[in-house]
């Protein structure tokens, strides 16, 4: 995808646009929540009292080292597997107590894991986002349709429509995993890390292209991420999980004011200057990177 890709301006037939009832309500809303897992009965909780807002119209990141927690946020707010305490609401409602196909209509969900899709083409599989809204044959009508050419137009993958989805890259498979997510229409789009396989220009591009369409369709976006440098550049809320497992949230500026980035990521190594917003090599790779220039 070049950079510069042109984000189309949306689909014909938006069932999500500003203005709609929901708009300029809180977005997600996470209280008190506590997720993990249960094993042999025993509750497992990865985090825990976890309070954040994420609202609509904005880009929110959610970073944290690795083993900390945050695909486990994602997936309990995506309904794969029950919160343990606490709740998750957006635009008011708790997600717990959203039917599945209500949940369907509201939230759309980019995980990392790769699934088999069989037959399926590139636009087919974008179309499978649109299933909450079609009725009960599951057939996509000429509005369906346009929606999954602007999805698909929306993240530079227009060209991949016809290709079989299992034949795809891993980085043009994630730009089509995207589109699925977007021609869902939902409220909430939760991605965890969808920069991971894209090079480095698609990653700026991807990355504008979710606080672009978080403003454009007053989506509320969550994305986990490890890309800190350009997450903090674009991101309108950070939620920074420490390595004790707290969240850390608020505007890049007082997420990274509040010295969370320097205490959560530095390293005798790596050191994050607050000033550029980079991340500065330290000690012997210090040294070693001078040596080898
Ligand atoms: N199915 C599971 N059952 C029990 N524990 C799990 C399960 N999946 C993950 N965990 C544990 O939960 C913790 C959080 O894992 P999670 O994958 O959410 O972290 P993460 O922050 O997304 O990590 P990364 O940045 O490495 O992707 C880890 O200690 C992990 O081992």
């Amino acid at each position: 995808m070049p950079a510069t890709a042109p984000v189309p301006p949306g689909p014909p037939s938006p069932s999500e646009t500003p203005g709609t009832p929901g708009a300029g309500t809180p977005g997600l809303c996470l209280d008190g929540l506590a997720v993990g897992y249960r094993r042999r009965r025993a509750r497992h909780r990865v985090l825990d009292g976890l309070t954040a807002t994420a609202p609509r119209g904005q880009l929110t990141v959610l970073l944290g080292p690795n083993g900390i927690g945050k695909s486990t946020l994602l997936r309990t707010l995506a309904g794969l597997q029950p919160a343990l305490a606490g709740r998750a609401l957006l635009d008011g409602s708790d997600l717990n107590r959203l039917s599945g196909a209500e949940r369907a209509r509201k939230v759309s969900t980019v995980l990392t894991d790769r699934v088999q899709v069989g037959l399926l083409t590139a636009a087919d599989l974008v179309g499978l986002g649109r299933h909450p809204h079609t009725g009960p044959t599951g057939r996509l009508d000429d509005t369906d349709r346009a929606v999954v050419d602007w999805a698909l137009a929306a993240v530079g993958a227009s060209q991949l429509a016809t290709r079989d989805a299992d034949e795809l890259s891993d980085g043009e498979r994630q730009r089509v995993m995207i589109a699925r997510a977007l021609a869902q229409e939902p409220s909430l789009i939760l991605l965890d890390e969808p920069t991971a396989f894209l090079d480095a220009p698609s990653r700026v591009t991807v990355t504008a292209l979710m606080r672009r369409l978080a403003r454009e369709r007053d989506l509320a976006v969550v994305v986990s991420t490890h890309d800190l440098e350009l997450s903090l550049r674009v991101a309108d809320q950070v939620w920074l999980l420490d390595r004790a497992g707290n969240l850390h949230t608020g505007s890049p500026q007082e997420v990274i004011g509040s010295g969370a980035v320097n205490t959560t990521f530095d390293g005798d190594d790596l050191r994050f200057d607050p000033t550029t917003r980079t991340f500065e090599l330290h000690g012997d790779a210090a040294r070693w990177d001078e040596a080898t220039r």
